[in-house]
């Protein structure tokens, strides 16, 4: 019966290091020949280059879309499915469940037990709960080695100073009393003959906190791209945002500009060597970097958040230099300072260990309770963290495309 390893790692740990020590079989004395396969987010990235770059498409999907035009949860399916056609003798899997709705971590979940009769399962996880039932003995890392962690052991989230201070006010009061923010009529997108959201109705009002919930490719990142700007197939269409009908003139820049977006897939332009202040100043002007010379208000705002968030002592630090999870707390913050009348969160917590997704929970409750920015959180995963949104919207994919359903949670 071939071993399994779980690595239960926190944002702290060097995960990258620890993958290549495994593969470099130094780590866990596998047999130089065994071939092994790595289930992660950079091996998607890499099969996602070779499509894009030289037009190579090797990884087959359920839908027959390339990977690039492919839900988050159907690629990493299709990658799982791929890695396991080429018959690995061992396969890391790392967040094997971000992403996925509650169906595909069940199917992946009995895929990979499967598997294990035959060959050695290495999960890498920073989530307690998703380590795999056949894993006993997690382990965890000090100093970059592995030492055995006891099965009841979880990050507990132990910074009680963090979030006191209220909430800073906003950098102007904003005149525009919007009726609703958005507002959808029968709206219906197709891609080719597939059409993928059908007949939807949703109106969204300042101040409200939504969830948007619904399986793998059932067309949320399909909404959220007609709200944020992105997509063309929003013209024509009855959509009217912050009281503007689209397609009457509006430019996508005044639209960006009245919504905090974070989404944990969309970090890569915030690679720049940025002071942690600086960083957070730059959201009153919609730039990544900072270009222009800030005004009194706004640094004392700033400084405001830097407090909230327990950084101020390290507010010239490099930005890079923080761990993901409170990488993550700064750009809530950016995104907050002029308390946009609209926060989109896409997956916010994917990839934060238990520890920084509690904390960065505990920010978004804050937010909800304490200013009148209305919320729209997208994800798969229930965090126990958080508080109930208001409105839960409901994708539901039917043969016709997905229909939407509303709930009030209270
Ligand atoms: N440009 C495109 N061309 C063709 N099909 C597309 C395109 N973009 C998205 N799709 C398809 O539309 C469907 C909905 O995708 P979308 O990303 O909105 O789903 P989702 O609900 O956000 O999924 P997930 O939870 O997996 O992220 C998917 O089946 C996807 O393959």
């Amino acid at each position: 019966m071939p071993e399994h390893l779980a690595f239960y790692i926190s944002n702290t740990d060097n995960k990258n290091l620890l993958i290549k020590r495994i593969v470099s079989k130094n780590l866990i004395g596998k047999s130089a020949d065994l071939k092994g396969a790595v289930f992660s987010k950079k091996t998607l990235d890499k099969f996602i280059d070779e499509e894009v770059r030289h037009g190579n498409f090797n990884v087959a999907t359920t839908t027959s879309n390339s990977l690039l035009h492919s839900s988050e949860g159907e690629r990493k399916k299709a990658l799982l499915q791929h890695l396991i056609s080429k018959n690995p003798d061992y396969i890391i899997v790392d967040n094997v469940f971000g992403n996925l709705d509650a169906k595909a971590q069940k199917d992946i979940e009995k895929t990979l037990t499967r598997l294990s009769q035959n060959i050695s399962i290495i999960q890498i996880s920073n989530r307690k709960k998703d380590i795999l039932p056949f894993i006993y003995q997690p382990f965890k890392l000090e100093n970059n080695s592995p030492v055995l962690c006891k099965k009841t052991e979880v990050l507990k989230n132990d910074e009680t100073k963090n979030f006191v201070p209220s909430l800073p006010k906003p950098y102007t009061i904003n005149n525009n009393k919007y009726d609703s923010l958005i507002k959808f009529k029968n709206v219906t997108v197709s891609y080719g003959d597939r059409t993928i959201v059908n007949n939807i109705t949703w109106e969204i009002k300042p101040g409200e906190f939504w969830q948007l919930t619904g399986p793998n490719g059932s067309g949320k990142s399909t909404l959220l791209s007609l709200v944020s700007g992105d997509n063309p197939k929003a013209y024509n269409q009855d959509i009217t945002l912050f009281g503007i009908k689209k397609g009457s003139g509006e430019s996508v820049w005044d639209i960006k500009r009245k919504i905090g977006y974070f989404s944990s897939e969309h970090l890569r332009g915030f690679e720049r060597l940025q002071a942690i202040e600086k960083m957070i100043v730059s959201g009153f002007y919609d730039s990544i970097g900072l270009y222009k010379i800030p005004n009194e208000r706004q640094i004392a705002l700033a400084h405001q958040w830097l407090k909230l968030l327990n950084m101020y002592p390290i507010k010239d630090k490099s930005f890079l230099s923080l761990s993901v999870g409170h990488q993550r707390l700064v750009l809530i913050a950016r995104a907050m300072v002029k308390h946009p009348p609209l926060l989109i969160l896409d997956e916010p917590t994917n990839g934060l260990d238990d520890r920084d997704a509690a904390l960065f929970c505990k920010l978004v409750n804050k937010i909800a309770l304490e200013s009148q920015t209305a919320i729209l959180y997208v994800s798969h995963r229930k965090e126990e963290s958080l508080i109930n949104p208001d409105f839960i919207f409901d994708l539901q994919p039917q043969k016709t495309g997905s229909i939407g359903t509303v709930h009030k949670t209270s």
